[in-house]
């Protein structure tokens, strides 16, 4: 199959993202979350590096649910009958999203953390 030119290559790969945020949940969740995160960002005044470790978790818990979605796509289309071979691998495709979820929360905690206390206390 010929090549696409760079163009519509980057136009396909933007096809995707519009796709997925329109039409599965989780991803519009981590959305919201990217937005809440973007806002706070910038309220609390947060320092280059910790804005970049904020966006560095909230991109990768995005990341890990596009291939999530990925390899529930792939496994539906191969197999769309009940098959226990299947459920494994969309869990394990599940299990990563929630590592990065879990990973994203114990940054969140230690980065907002002193500035809520200043905040609060
Ligand atoms: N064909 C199948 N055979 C066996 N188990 C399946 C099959 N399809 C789904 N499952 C089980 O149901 C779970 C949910 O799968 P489903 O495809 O509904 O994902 P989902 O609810 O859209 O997940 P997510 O919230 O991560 O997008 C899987 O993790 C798996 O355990």
């Amino acid at each position: 199959m010929k090549k696409p030119p760079f163009h519509k290559s980057v136009q396909f790969t933007f096809r995707g993202i519009i796709w997925i945020l329109k039409n599965e949940r989780n991803f519009q969740f981590h959305i919201l979350g990217l937005i809440i995160n973007l806002f706070l960002i910038v309220f609390l005044g947060l320092s280059n590096t910790e804005t970049a470790l904020i966006l560095l978790c909230c991109f990768f818990v995005l990341v890990t649910e596009t291939l999530n979605t990925c390899v529930e796509k792939i496994c539906d289309y191969i197999q769309p009958k009940f098959d226990s071979r299947i459920g494994i691998i969309k869990d394990l495709a599940g299990g990563a999203v929630m590592l990065a979820t879990i990973s994203a929360i114990c940054v969140g905690a230690l980065v907002y953390w002193p500035y809520l206390k200043l905040l609060f206390y």
